[in-house]
Parts: C-alpha cells; structure tokens; sequence
C-alpha cells in the first residue's frame, strides 16, 4: 500500500491536513511528536501525520525533529513525503520553511511545494501569497506575535532562509498539462533548483500539479499548506474517513486561547459564556496559581455553560509584553498557563472536551496532557476536525476530545457552534 507520510510544523497544521484528507476518504492519524521506534501504526491508514512543534524552535532543532519524524514515517511505509508548513508561510529569516526543506528533500531531488490552499483563501500568484483579497504583507499575519509576515514575494523569503537556489513555477506552466509540467520540474532540477514554489490559485492548478507528481523522474518531497495535500486525497480517496472515538457525554467543557490571530480575537468576542483571562504581565508577577484558581472557580459554577481561558488581545497589548518581558518568555509563560488549565481541568475537573485556539498553544496544551495519538472525526470547519486521543499524563487516561483550531481558521461563532459536532 503506498503511503503518504506528513511532517507538520504544529499540531493545529497536522489536523488540518488529516482533517481535509480523512473527510476524502484516506484514512489517517496524527502523531503528536516523533513516536518511539516500538510504536506501532494502524495498518489501516493511507497518511500518517507527526505533528511537531518546530515553527519557532531553533533551526538546528526543528531539522533534527523533522529528519528524525521523517526515518520513522519512511520505515512505517511512507512512499511520498509532505513537509506541512502554514499557509500563510509561518517563518522568520533564520528558517524554519527552508533548513527542513533543505534536510527533507532528497540529496540528488527537490522540494515542491506551495502554500496555496484556495479553500482557505491561500492563493499564490507570481510567486506572491495572498490571503483572501490581500497580500501576504498586508494581512493581518503582518502582526503575528512570533512569525510576522512582512514580505508577499515567497521565493524571496524563502531564499533568506536557505542559500539553495529557489525558483517559482508560474501559473501558465502549472496549466500547460500534467506531462509539460512535470517535464519543467524536471529540467529545473537539472538546471539546478533545488526549492521550487509553484503557483496556484484555484484547487484545479493543485489537482493539475498533483496529476504531474506521477510523471516526475527527480526525486522530491513536498511541501506546503493542506491544499496539496486535499488535491492528492481527491485523487486517492474513497468515500468518508474514520470517526472518531467515542467520549462519554456531558461533563464541563474548556476553551483555552493562546492565539492573537485577528479570526480568533472575533471568536473570542463572541463568545458569551465566562471567561478567565489570562495576562503574561500578571503570571510573571503572580506565578499561574491565580489563573487555575479562577479557572476551578469558573468551571465549578459553569455547568454546562464551556469555559473560555483567553490570551487572546490585540497587536498593541501583544506588543507591549513582548517588549516588557521578550517575546519568547511572553510566549513561554502563557503557553505553560494555558496548558496547565486544561491539565487541571482533565484531571480534576471532569473536563472531557476541549477546543484549542492556536498552533503554539495547542502544542502546549497535548503535551500537557501526554497525548501520543489522535483520531480523526468530523470537521466542525474546514481545516478543523474534531480529534480524539488519551491523555496518559492524567490517572486512567481518560478519552479526551480535542478541537486544535488553527488561529485563523473557523467562523466567528465556532466556540458556540463546534460543539454541535463534537464526538
Ligand atoms: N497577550 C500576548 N502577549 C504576548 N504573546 C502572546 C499574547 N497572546 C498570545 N501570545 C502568543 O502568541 C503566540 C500565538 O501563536 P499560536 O498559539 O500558534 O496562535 P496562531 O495559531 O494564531 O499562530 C503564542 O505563543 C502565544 O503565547
Ligand atoms: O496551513 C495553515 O494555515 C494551518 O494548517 C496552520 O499551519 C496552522 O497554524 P496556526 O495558525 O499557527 O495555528
């Protein structure tokens, strides 16, 4: 059986490939962390996914991490390999798109990729990412607390973060057939490319590319948002996905927000159950003991009414604490906070249903809670599925349903309506 095998950069990106690809017909599972050598996968599955948390580690790190995921995907059977990044190109100049794709593409290959997702408003044209009707540089991305994006041109952001030669592959070339399109990608790998970015702007040119994959000799991995990652699936896929485990219902239900994303600040005020905020100014005078006490407090008089913990504030105030405490510890000490809410209410509380907003912090939130493993289930939005998982860090494991929102991604009423399609 050939296999497709995913590295992604955060957990809420792998949901978001094994949501789209599951809700095709491929069968899928997500693996949170490299898994040891003894783990054993479902032979049942058509794509595997090892979601990292490398977006803003060290590139030395995130490298290590994604060849180490990429040997265990390759002796589990994965015949093609999918580095997933964001697409709306998460990066600095110090990586981590291109030293991965430097290390994942093989020697004598190439990357292809793009994060072009057109069903979420990624588009890629002339080698220029646009998210809905704007550029890159001009989203609201240009803000993001720890990857701002001020640089639509992508070959050029890309080429500060590898000294491979990158080229795009325009859009004309991507519509001039499956077999001239795969014959371009080979000649510039002869010509020496080693990154190439390909435009697309519709699920069509991804369906074209995907259709050309086949025909291309020089070895490759490749890379991207979901949207290419869809376009295989609409090729190979065979019906509806897996669902997810059952959990038992009822019980308090916990939103945790790390995420500045603009979609996420609409979620969050239209959210109209109680809130805890949560503030990394006051954790770093006050220690997380005052926010787990609030967080107990809220979901004792709850109900049935979920819980929302938020982080979640403009540019300015995100600004502001970067500047008084350094944006990585701001980062640290909210992530650690947000976490150990949803460990305490796992553990103690009762707690078996939780949404996540954010990639970083959906990271800190499953390790928290000792997850390996998730299923995949229904999509509550497109790019969010439903996901289902044990939480080993906590007595007996409990079954835990977990939505991993990226921080983009949903309608502003997902943290009312997402539970509708709970598990
Ligand atoms: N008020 C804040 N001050 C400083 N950093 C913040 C604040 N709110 C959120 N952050 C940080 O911003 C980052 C958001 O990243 P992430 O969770 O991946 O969300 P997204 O999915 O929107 O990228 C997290 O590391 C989070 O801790
Ligand atoms: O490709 C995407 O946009 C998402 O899958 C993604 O990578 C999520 O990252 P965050 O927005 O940081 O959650």
């Amino acid at each position: 059986m050939s296999r497709l095998g995913v590295i992604a950069d955060d957990v809420t990106g792998a949901c978001d490939v094994a949501g789209g690809v599951a809700a095709a017909g491929v069968r899928t599972s997500v693996y949170l962390g490299v898994p040891g050598a003894d783990a054993t996968d479902d032979a049942a599955d058509e794509c595997l996914v090892v979601a990292l948390k490398t977006r803003t580690v060290p590139a030395e790190q995130a490298v290590a991490e994604s060849a180490e995921a990429a040997r265990w995907l390759r002796a589990h059977g994965a015949t093609r390999l999918y580095q997933k990044y964001c697409s709306t190109f998460d990066s600095t100049d110090r990586g981590n798109i291109g030293p991965v794709a430097d290390a994942l593409a093989p020697v004598d290959g190439i990357s292809v990729g793009t994060p072009a997702t057109p069903a979420a408003g990624r588009t890629q044209y002339l080698g220029h990412l646009f998210v809905g009707d704007r550029l890159l540089s001009e989203s609201s991305m240009r803000d993001h607390p720890l990857t701002p994006m001020r640089d639509s041109d992508l070959v050029a952001v890309l080429s500060r973060q590898t000294s491979s030669r990158v080229e795009l592959v325009p859009l004309p070339t991507v519509r001039s057939g499956a077999t001239e399109l795969a014959a371009e990608l080979d000649r510039r790998a002869g010509a020496g490319a080693r990154h190439l970015l390909v435009d697309a702007i519709a699920d069509s040119d991804l369906d074209a590319l995907a259709a050309a994959l086949d025909r291309v000799q020089t070895p490759l991995v490749l890379g991207g948002g979901a949207g290419i990652a869809l376009a295989l699936a609409r090729r190979t896929g065979h019906g509806s996905g897996v669902a997810a485990e059952a959990v038992p219902p009822g019980g308090p239900r916990l939103i945790l927000s790390g995420s500045a994303s603009l979609r996420t600040r609409e979620q969050v005020a239209a959210f109209d159950g109680p809130v805890v905020a949560v503030d990394p100014l006051a954790i770093d005078r006050e220690g997380t003991a005052p926010v787990l006490a609030a967080v107990r407090a809220a979901l004792s008089a709850s109900g049935d009414t979920p819980v929302l913990v938020s982080a979640t504030v403009g540019p300015e105030r995100v600004r502001d604490a970067q500047q008084r405490l350094g944006a990585e510890r701001a980062a640290g000490l909210l992530e650690s906070a947000l976490a150990s809410a949803g460990l305490l209410g796992v553990a103690e509380l009762g707690v078996r249903r939780l949404i996540v907003a954010g990639g970083e912090t959906s990271g800190a939130a499953v390790a928290a809670l000792g997850l390996r493993r998730l299923a995949v289930g229904r999509l509550a939005a497109p790019g969010v599925p439903w996901t289902t998982g044990a939480a080993a860090a906590v007595g007996g494991s409990p079954t835990v349903a977990l939505l991993l929102k990226s921080g983009n991604f949903g309608e502003p009423d997902l943290f009312t309506r997402a539970w509708e399609s709970a598990p």
